[in-house]
């Protein structure tokens, strides 16, 4: 599959766009009109640089308000056409996208367009270059990729083909398989383009909230199969328009923009093995990553601290007990049950504790650390010595460190080994109710939202729940789980707010994020975390009051709960009762208890939980 971007998606100018595409590994690009009108360069000097970084130069776009109108419209607009033909020779390219009219056509005639669709093919064609038609969703008359290609068999010009658009067929639901029907010599281009499920007038969602396939709710393996099925072999390339990543960093866009295309190719092939079976062939060809099954638990998760007594603390206060310090690192091990926690103190200078790593259980560490590769993951440098581990680990979108370990049927890794028991070791400081890392909870820079949803899905195959929105003191906190089927894994990503702007030692530190520890008896150890002094966070009696109204609890729980600070939820399987510890650093603990099956997190207390941790940055 040859791999394309248009030059809108990206930030910068079109000199540092060109250098972005190329560095991700794009094959070519989609000139933006507009890009290369506000450039200074010239047009030689932009076909030399693509020459030198190694891109096509695919489609020069867009040519719009073209077809559909009177003769005298039709003289200034072959003018314009003219023109721009001129100045892609200089480009050295050779397609053209025409939109359908949205604007100046007032002929509502097939065989009128069709016509001067042909003699635009008779123009372009002494220039050697095609034009590629696309129905936009919103075109005056023609606003339907079918329509679009019977104009294009009517024109019946060889300088005259169709460009499909995922998110104009899509977004008004025409049907993707009608692409299968058209023919392939007639398909000059194809763009994709995923979306998430908005209400709202198309134009608005097309010109903002385009996102990367596998960002948004469309199944585009399904629509790349169709066009695939249809004997299509040309660039599929990505047209995204979209707020935010005009304004990010252009290089990690780019590679976020290959991800997507280099997974949508994989999500295709299977898709197209499991409908056509495994003997199919066709013209395209889709590039294959090595397949790995879903994580099967959080192996560990590393907190980065300078100074770790207060974490120490915390945890111990949970019951859970130092099992060791690494031979050769600043790193301690504490656990409980499953759960193991590591305090690195390595290269933590000034650092107040942070998540800094997680590590998943996996079939084949070597394989998912391949895939993740393939798919342009960052490789995280290690220095191990000769008798340590090797451990495979990359780097999240948000840069927390993604550790790909050895799964074992029993739970235990293997690199426990390397921590000796110390001499200062504490045995539990009572009985082990908490089992293992029920969820962790990131937060993501808002720019990299979107980014992080695919890198998890695309690397570790986790699927996304529905997302959510969380109001906060501070702002709405957009909140999205990744997780497994079984559950096992559970990631909540959430966007932090964009600016803490009231003042306060809240703007100075990171935005929290927390690790969830599942328990069997979550009353049982919030007794015995009071008994050794645990700083819980306090909730509100207007909280308990609400809790009565909505689930009519009985007294005596009701006043534990309140009591030991304990949260409530129910679902359509069972029962959650959670609690969360003080914050260090920015980082805090959740203990949860699920009773017969109960799926969620406790959404709606989450609004609760925010507001009591802002009143303490405010308090200071
Ligand atoms: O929004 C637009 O105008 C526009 C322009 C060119 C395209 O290819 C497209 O899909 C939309
Ligand atoms: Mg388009």
């Amino acid at each position: 599959m040859r791999t394309s971007i248009a030059t809108v998606c990206l930030s910068g100018t079109l000199e540092e766009k060109l250098h972005a595409c190329a560095q991700a590994g794009f094959d070519g690009v989609e000139i933006f009109e507009q890009d290369l009108l506000v450039s200074p360069h010239s047009p030689a000097e932009i076909r030399a640089l693509a020459a030198e970084l190694g891109l096509s130069l695919d489609l020069y776009q867009p040519f719009r308000d073209f077809e559909g109108v009177d003769e005298e419209l039709l003289a200034d607009n072959l003018y314009r056409a003219e023109a721009k033909f001129r100045l892609m020779r200089e480009l050295g390219m050779d397609l053209m996208l025409l939109c359908s009219n949205v604007g100046t056509a007032t002929i509502d005639d097939d065989e009128t367009a069709a016509a001067q669709l042909r003699t635009l093919g008779d123009l372009a064609a002494r220039y050697g270059i095609r034009i590629a038609y696309e129905a936009l969703a919103w075109g005056k008359f023609v606003n339907d990729f079918e329509h679009a290609c019977r104009l294009v068999e009517l024109a019946d010009h060889p300088n005259v083909g169709t460009c499909l658009d995922s998110f104009h067929i899509l977004s008004r639901g025409w049907d993707p398989a009608g692409i299968e029907k058209i023919p392939a010599e007639k398909i000059f281009f194809v763009q994709l383009a995923d979306a998430p499920q908005l209400s709202m007038d198309i134009l608005s969602w097309s010109r903002h909230y385009r996102v990367f396939p596998g960002e948004g709710a469309w199944e585009l393996d399904k629509f790349l199969g169709h066009l695939v099925r249809s004997g299509y072999t040309g660039p599929v390339s990505l047209e995204i328009f979209n707020d935010v990543f005009r304004q990010a960093d252009e290089v990690r866009t780019a590679v976020d923009a290959m991800r997507s295309l280099i997974w949508l190719a994989e999500r295709t092939w299977v898709h197209l093995q499991q409908t056509d079976g495994p003997d199919a062939h066709y013209p395209m060809e889709l590039a294959t990553l090595p397949q790995v099954p879903e994580p099967t638990g959080f192996n560990f998760a590393e907190v980065k601290a300078e100074s770790t007594k207060k974490l120490q603390t915390l945890l111990g206060q949970l019951g859970f007990a130092c099992r060791g310090r690494h031979r050769t690192k600043p790193v301690q091990l504490w656990t409980q049950g499953r759960a193991r926690i590591i305090i690195n103190g390595q290269q933590a200078r000034n650092q107040e504790p942070a998540i800094a790593a997680l590590g998943f259980d996996v079939a084949d560490p070597v394989r998912a650390a391949s895939r993740a590769m393939q798919l342009k993951a960052a490789p995280v440098p290690r220095q191990s010595q000769a008798d340590e581990e090797v451990l495979q680990a990359v780097s999240a979108p948000d840069t927390t460190e993604v550790f790909l370990c050895q799964g074992t049927p029993d739970g235990t890794a293997a690199w426990t080994r390397e921590f000796g028991r110390p001499a200062d070791a504490a045995a539990p400081a009572g009985r082990e109710l908490i089992s293992h890392v029920d969820h962790v909870n990131l937060a993501q820079p808002w720019q990299h939202f979107d980014e992080s949803v695919l890198f998890y899905e695309s690397t570790l195959a986790l699927s996304p729940s529905p997302s959510t929105e969380v109001p906060s003191p501070v702002g709405l906190v957009r909140s999205q789980v990744m997780r497994t089927r079984d559950g096992a894994v559970r990631l909540a990503l959430n966007i932090a707010p964009l600016v803490m702007e009231k003042p306060g030692p809240s703007s100075e530190s990171a935005y929290p994020q927390h690790i969830a520890f599942a328990c069997t008896d979550v009353i049982a150890l919030a007794r015995d975390a009071v008994g050794r002094g645990l700083e819980f966070l306090k909730i509100p009696a207007n909280y308990y009051a609400d809790l009565q109204a909505r689930f009519r609890l009985a007294p005596e729980l009701l006043a534990t709960l309140q009591e030991l600070n304990l949260l409530y939820d129910r679902d359509q399987h069972g029962e959650f009762l959670h609690f969360y510890t003080a914050t260090v650093g920015s980082v805090f603990f959740e203990v949860v208890e699920r009773r017969n099956g109960y799926d969620g997190y406790g959404a709606p207390n989450a609004p609760v939980r925010l507001a009591a941790q802002y009143l303490l940055t405010k308090q200071g």
